[in-house]
C-alpha cells in the first residue's frame, strides 16, 4: 500500500486527546489541563482540536468556550450526539463549527435508536439542518462505520451533501479495520461524494496508525487522532505516529511542528496520568538510543545504517547506552568521550565487565560506570 502522493494538500488533522482521549477508563482533565493541552496542541500546528462535549454539562461548555476564546489558528469543534440539544449546547460555547455523530451500522442502529437506515437518514437531515440555521458549519461523524453496510454509507455520504453539512468521519468505532480493507473503502467513498472524508480509528488490533494511512492513501482528507493514541480501550490513532508516517511512507505533510512533539507529548502524559512508554514512536525515551554492537559500529560510520528519522527533526538526540550486546566500537567511542583510550586486550575485559554490569542490573551502563570499570581493568593490569 505504500507509495508517494506528491503535489497533494497537507492533510489536516484533527486531535480528538480532549475528547476521545479523555474517554480513556480512569483519564479526566481539569480546566486548566485542557487549556494546556489545546495550546500545547495548537503551538504543535494541529488544524482542529475536538475540544470536548458540551453535553456533559457547564463545566465541559466552559472549557469549549474558554478554548474558542483562546485560540489564535485552530479551530475548535466541540463533539455532539445528533440531537436538537446537543447542537444547543455547543452553539452556547461560542464554535462556529460542530461534529454530530449517528450510529450508522445496523446494530448500533436498532441499539441505540429502536429503529432502522431510514431513521438515520432522516435525522442526519432535519439535524444538519438544525446546525446550519444557527450557523454553524457542520461535520457528520459515522459511529461504527466499519461494521455498516458499505452501500449504506454511499447514501450517509450523499445525504450529508445534500443537507448542507460539509464532512463525513468515518469511524473504526472498534478498531477492527485492516489496512487493505480502509484503503478499498475510502476509494469508494471519495468517488461517491466531493465532501471532506476524515478517519478515525481505533487500536484494538493495533492496526490505528495503518488503516489511518490506508484511509489518506484512498482518499481521506482529514485525520482523527490522538496525543500518545490515548482513547477508548486500547486508544486512537496516535497523533505523533500518523504525522510522521505520513510523511515518510506517503510523502504527504501536515502543519505539525515536529519540534513541538516531545513538549505536547509530555503536557498530555502528565494530565491523563499515563506515562509515555520508553519505546512509544517518536516521543519515547529510548527510541533514538541504540545498544547492540552491530548497530553502534555501523551508526558510527553512518547514522544512517540504522537510524530511519533523524532526531534532530524532534529535536532530540541520538544516545548511544552500553549494555549486554555492546561491541568494541561502542566501548571504543564512549571511553573517548570521556577521554579514555584501551588497547584490544584491556577493551576486552572492559566489554566483559560492561556486559556483567548490565546483567547485574538489567540497565544500561553509564559513562561514571565505565570509568570505574576502566579503573579497575588498569589496577588488574598493573597486579598481572
Ligand atoms: C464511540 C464514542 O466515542 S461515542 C462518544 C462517547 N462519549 C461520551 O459518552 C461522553 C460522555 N457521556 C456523557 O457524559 C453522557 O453519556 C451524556 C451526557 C452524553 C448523556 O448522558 P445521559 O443522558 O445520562 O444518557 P446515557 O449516557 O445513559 O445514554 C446515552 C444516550 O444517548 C443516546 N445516543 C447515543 N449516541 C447517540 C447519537 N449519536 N445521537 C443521538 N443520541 C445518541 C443513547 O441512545 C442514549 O439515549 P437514551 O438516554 O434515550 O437511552
Ligand atoms: O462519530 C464520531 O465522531 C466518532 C465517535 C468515536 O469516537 C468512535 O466511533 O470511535
Amino acid at each position: 500500500m505504500s507509495g508517494f502522493l506528491p503535489n497533494f494538500p497537507p492533510v489536516v488533522v484533527n486531535d480528538s486527546t480532549l475528547r476521545d482521549g479523555e474517554q480513556s477508563p480512569g483519564v479526566a482533565f481539569s480546566f486548566a489541563e485542557k487549556m494546556a493541552i489545546a495550546a500545547a496542541l495548537e503551538a504543535a500546528g494541529v488544524d482542529e482540536i475536538e475540544a470536548g462535549t458540551p453535553a456533559m454539562g457547564m463545566e465541559d461548555e466552559a472549557a469549549i468556550r474558554a478554548m474558542v476564546e483562546q485560540a489564535r489558528t485552530a479551530q475548535i469543534i466541540p463533539w455532539c450526539r445528533a440531537t436538537r440539544s446537543d447542537v444547543d449546547a455547543a452553539a452556547r460555547t461560542g464554535v462556529e463549527r460542530v461534529h454530530l455523530s449517528v450510529p450508522v451500522s445496523d446494530r448500533q442502529i436498532r441499539a441505540k435508536f429502536g429503529t432502522g437506515r431510514a431513521d438515520v437518514l432522516a435525522r442526519i437531515e432535519e439535524v444538519v439542518g438544525y446546525a446550519l440555521d444557527r450557523g454553524l458549519r457542520v461535520s457528520i461523524g459515522g459511529e461504527d462505520a466499519s461494521r455498516a453496510d458499505l452501500d449504506f454509507l454511499k447514501r450517509v455520504v450523499v445525504a450529508i451533501e445534500e443537507a448542507g453539512g460539509h464532512r463525513f468521519r468515518y469511524a473504526d468505532t472498534l478498531g477492527v479495520l485492516d489496512p487493505f480493507g480502509t484503503h478499498e473503502i475510502f476509494r469508494e467513498l471519495a468517488r461517491e461524494t466531493d465532501i471532506e472524508l476524515e478517519f478515525h480509528g481505533h487500536d484494538d488490533l493495533g492496526l490505528a496508525t495503518a488503516n489511518t494511512l490506508a484511509a489518506v492513501r484512498g482518499g481521506a482528507t482529514h485525520v482523527s487522532v490522538c496525543v500518545l493514541g490515548l482513547g477508548e480501550r486500547a486508544g486512537n490513532a496516535p497523533l505523533e505516529e500518523v504525522v510522521t508516517a505520513l510523511g515518510e511512507t506517503l510523502g504527504r505533510t501536515t502543519r505539525i511542528d515536529f519540534l513541538q512533539l516531545a513538549r505536547l507529548a509530555e503536557t498530555v502524559a502528565l494530565a491523563a496520568g499515563r506515562p509515555i512508554p520508553e519505546n512509544k514512536p517518536i516521543v519515547g525515551s529510548m527510541v533514538f538510543t541504540h545498544e547492540s554492537g552491530i548497530h553502534v559500529s555501523g551508526l558510527l560510520r553512518d547514522a544512517e545504517t540504522y537510524e530511519a528519522l533523524d532526531p534532530a527533526r524532534f529535536g532530540r538526540e541520538r544516545r548511544i547506552m552500553l549494555g549486554r550486546h555492546s561491541g568494541r566500537a561502542a566501548i571504543t567511542s564512549s571511553l573517548r568521550s570521556i577521554g579514555l583510550e584501551a588497547d584490544q586486550e584491556r577493551l576486552g575485559r572492559i566489554l566483559a565487565d560492561v556486559r556483567a554490569r548490565a546483567l547485574d542490573t538489567k540497565k544500561g551502563v553509564e559513562l561514571a560506570d565505565l570509568a570505574l570499570i576502566y579503573c579497575r581493568t588498569g589496577m588488574a593490569e598493573r597486579a598481572l
